[in-house]
């Protein structure tokens, strides 16, 4: 029966079921004729991502479904699928149907996947595409990245927390991982990347050595600085077998694989990133800080930029070369308005090129290529004739490419189309050949007109005419009244009523050479395109390298074109310790405040001798997150190379970046939020160095008030003790934090000042010298309109247990102040009212009460009221 079955699939599905066979994991685009047909369970997927119909076809007595679209709706079919999350594998006729009478041979020519992709469509012009590769080696976790699109192949490695950082920076859209390692991964990194799985036996250093030394032409990998990096080279080599296996070969754009230098760069962990909302935010529509910053204009400079922000630098002399160049383009604001124009006449050169490399670009791009080389000129002697020195490096080093440029210009048509079958690629004058093919098929009708002249002249026949049909061809055709003039050499093709039609000995060789001449046109034109194409792949390093330096250029204009909107200051960099911001600004939230509000600035003085811990208290939203945030935004945005949103700023150098949210601001999912807050915790206090800075935002306040006070108080002590002594601000609504300051020297009492008015409270902002000495609390149930008494009432217990400091007493002191107490209340003492009310005020919290929860007691308790003043009346 089986048999038979397999008997009755017709050749075509047979040649399918063996190349889907070969591609399981894949969606496989089977080209048939004009269309590029799915089958089956992929038919069902394409259907449903694509929107397209979705039919049954019988195939050998079972009913398959079926679902295509026109082969040259690729470019728009395919991104969708790929951004679905979908492996497509294209299979193309690999003959031509024409010639063969067997069954046109198939094969797969390219498989693309969310992290191997080339195309417009599926990439985001500000954003790299990263495959990455993760190898889990005994001692460190190996890492690398590929953005195939732009050609740069990066690799590290190191501790998983390091790693879990560097996925978070680069954020992948593809990971490659040993079969035998994923749940290691999921379990080290969490479920939310794209992995695919591949053979244990390819992650093995000989293999990934070999791999990446016959892709680089070298014998060894020691002129890129990665040799010893045995994990990060098992990654790197999966990585580009995994191309392999995708069928990319052309990958001559990659030129170079260089090594993540952690040592550079500032460390932040993921919490920080992340917390600071750098680049990317968990809450809906939030604005990150890249956002507000990012005025670059090229492609290739947004993307630098966003990776300037992830590492920034820690090297005082690199940072003062940007914030020199910075500074010396908002002085000469002429040179940045024209630089800024060039760069805007300028494409993504990093894409068009590696485009190049894959033989992946169009006529239209190579012409766009050109522009940007053409607009790179004057940025070249526009830095060159700079008077600062990094300008007048990178004008150098940019590359005129004259050859490149001239090349392209007179091989390519100006108007060249995006597809090359379209014709007019090639520009008049370059191919002898081609110009006179499409003399003889564009002038054509010029020819037969001098043809048809002359033979009038000759044969004395006024009524000639010339003229083709399909069956026939060309011909001239003389009425019957003219028959007697034919002269002998014509020969007669087809006789109509009233007049012959004849041939030409010149006719017949015209015809020959027309009929091909518009298929040659194409021909030519394709293989000459491919020649330049191919020719071109010369020039990839040098523009690879223009590439880099406009985007760096790009990326100081955009300083100092925000410096200069945002009145900016630059910051000096120290090798002291000291911080010391006057009148500092949060970047993101001074520009979404309402109309006519200011954002207030504050000071922040930090240091290892005097100053080296913070305690910021205040009510809620005063802005005590606003001063940390924007503390760590400014060190951030001065050491990235930026000017930042101050009056004046001293940075000493700060090498490692800790923020930690505690939990009732951060909820987080599955894992007790108060451990997942204790973890994070731990984490810093393990990785200090005198160089850290340490922003704590309401550590503690995942516990209950005493446990949630003596962890802070035991993390603020550690911190103070620590010999590293780093610089700290711990934001915190325990006040009882502020007589830390007694015992300990270098602790300094802060808070963001409020002022209280009759029924209001009005936020100040500003950072003052000094404790709180309120309960927030009952601030807010102020705010809200409690009644007096209760606001007393709950004045002085609290008063009392603040008195007390010990949890074992609060119960007892709550009792003995109530019972003292009663007298005075308006109620009865025998008013079962009082014993409510007393057990609600018993249970209440105030430490621990969030504005919201002292909304809806004080709603209860009102409720209560007005209940029983109503039975009164
Ligand atoms: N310096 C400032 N100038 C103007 N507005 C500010 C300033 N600081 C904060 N704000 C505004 O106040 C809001 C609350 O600030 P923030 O979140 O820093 O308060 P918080 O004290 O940390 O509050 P919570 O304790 O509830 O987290 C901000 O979103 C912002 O709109």
């Amino acid at each position: 029966m089986a048999a038979k079955k397999a008997q009755q699939v017709t050749p075509l599905m047979k040649q399918y079921n063996a190349i889907k066979a070969k591609y399981p994991d894949a969606l496989l685009l089977f080209r048939v004729g004009d269309f590029y047909e799915t089958f089956g369970e992929d038919a069902v997927k394409a259907a449903r991502i694509l929107n397209i119909v979705l039919t049954n076809r019988n195939n050998g007595g079972e009913r398959t479904e079926l679902a295509g679209f026109p082969h040259h709706s690729l470019n728009t079919y395919l991104p969708k699928l790929v951004k679905a999350g979908q492996r497509v594998a294209i299979c193309d006729q690999l003959e031509d149907p024409k010639l063969t009478k067997k069954i046109v041979k198939r094969g797969v020519t390219e498989l693309v996947t969310p992290g191997v992709a080339l195309s417009d469509e599926v990439l985001s012009s500000k954003s790299n595409n990263f495959l990455c590769a993760i190898h889990f080696g005994k001692k460190n976790i190996g890492i690398s990245f590929l953005d195939v699109s732009t050609g740069e192949f990066l690799t590290a490695q190191g501790t998983s927390e390091y790693i879990d950082k560097l996925l978070q920076n680069f954020g992948p859209s593809e990971v490659l991982i040993q079969k035998k390692v994923r749940k290691d991964f999921a379990k080290e990194f969490g479920e939310d990347y794209h992995c695919f799985y591949m053979e244990d036996w390819l992650f093995k250093q000989d293999f990934a050595t070999e791999t990446l030394n016959s892709h680089f032409q070298t014998k060894s990998l020691k002129g890129f600085g990665v040799e010893h990096l045995e994990e990060g080279v098992i990654s790197a080599g999966a990585i580009l077998h995994y191309l392999a296996e995708t069928q990319h070969h052309k990958l001559q754009h990659i030129t170079a694989i260089s090594r993540i230098a952690e040592e550079e760069y500032v460390w932040m962990d993921r919490f920080t990133i992340r917390n600071l909302e750098l680049y990317h935010s968990n809450a809906m529509n939030a604005v990150t800080l890249l956002d507000v910053i990012d005025k670059t204009i090229s492609p290739m400079g947004g993307r630098l930029l966003k990776r300037w922000l992830a590492l920034p630098l820690k090297n005082a002399e690199k940072i003062r070369k940007r914030h020199e160049v910075v500074e010396f383009l908002i002085k000469n604001t002429s040179v940045l308005a024209e630089v800024q124009q060039h760069i805007k006449e300028i494409s993504d050169l990093e894409r068009l090129i590696s485009k190049v490399a894959t033989g992946k670009v169009s006529p239209r791009e190579v012409n766009q290529l050109k522009h940007s080389l053409d607009a790179v000129i004057p940025i070249k002697k526009l830095a060159t004739d700079c008077d600062n020195e990094a300008l007048k490096i990178i004008g150098d080093n940019l590359q005129s490419c004259d050859l490149l440029r001239s090349k392209i210009k007179e091989s390519l048509a100006e108007n060249a189309p995006v597809n090359v079958q379209k014709g007019n690629v090639i520009a008049e004058g370059f191919s002898k050949e081609l110009d006179e093919l499409r003399n003889l098929a564009f002038s054509g009708k010029d020819y037969l007109n001098n043809m048809l002249e002359r033979e009038t002249k000759a044969t004395g026949i006024t009524s000639l005419k010339i003229g083709s049909n399909n069956v026939f061809g060309y011909y001239i055709e003389v009425r019957n009244s003219h028959k007697d003039k034919v002269p002998e050499g014509w020969v007669r093709k087809q006789t109509l009523v009233n007049a012959e039609r004849y041939i030409t000995e010149e006719l017949k060789e015209y015809e020959a050479k027309i009929l091909g001449a518009e298929e040659k046109i194409l021909q030519l034109e394709q293989e000459l395109f491919g020649k330049l194409v191919l020719w071109m792949s010369e020039y990839i390093q040098p523009v690879q390298q223009n590439a880099q330096l406009v985007a760096h250029l790009d990326c100081l204009c955009s300083f100092a074109q925000q410096a200069k909107v945002e009145q900016y200051c630059r910051p000096v960099i120290e090798d002291e310790y000291e911080l010391d911001i006057q009148e500092g600004r949060h970047p993101v939230i001074e520009k979404q405040l309402p109309v006519g509000e200011n954002y207030v600035t504050n000071n922040v003085q930090l240091d290892r001798e005097n100053q080296q811990i913070i305690m910021i208290t205040g009510p809620n939203m005063s802005g005590k997150s606003a001063i940390l945030r924007q503390t760590a935004l400014i060190v951030l945005m001065a050491q990235m190379g930026s000017f930042v949103p101050a009056k004046a700023a001293n940075i000493g150098l700060v090498d490692k970046i800790f923020t930690r949210v505690g939990a009732s601001d951060n909820i987080s999912m599955g894992e007790s939020t108060f451990m997942v807050e204790m973890n994070e915790t731990a984490n810093i206090l393990n990785n200090i160095s005198k160089r850290s800075l340490v922003l704590l935002d309401e550590i503690g306040r995942g516990t209950s008030t005493y446990d949630g006070i003596s962890i802070a108080w035991a993390i603020s002590e550690y911190l103070h003790e620590h010999p590293a002594r780093p610089k700290t601000l711990f934001a915190t609504h325990y006040h009882e934090l502020n007589e830390m300051c007694d015992t300990f020297t270098r602790i300094k009492n802060f808070n963001v000042s409020v002022k209280e008015l009759k029924d209001n409270v009005l936020f100040l902002r500003k950072l003052v010298p000094g404790g709180s000495e309120h309960s927030f609390g009952i601030h807010v149930a102020k705010m809200a309109g409690m009644p007096q008494q209760v606001l007393h009432r709950a004045n002085k217990i609290l008063k009392k247990l603040e008195k007390s400091h010990s949890m074992e007493d609060s119960g007892e002191i709550l009792k003995k102040s109530a019972e003292d107490e009663m007298q005075l209340s308006f109620f009865n003492l025998d008013d079962p009212l009082l014993e409510e009310l007393k057990e609600e005020l018993l249970h209440i919290d105030i430490d621990t009460l969030t504005p919201v929860e002292a909304l809806m007691k004080l709603a209860e308790i009102k409720r209560m009221l007005s209940s029983k003043q109503k039975t009164k009346a």
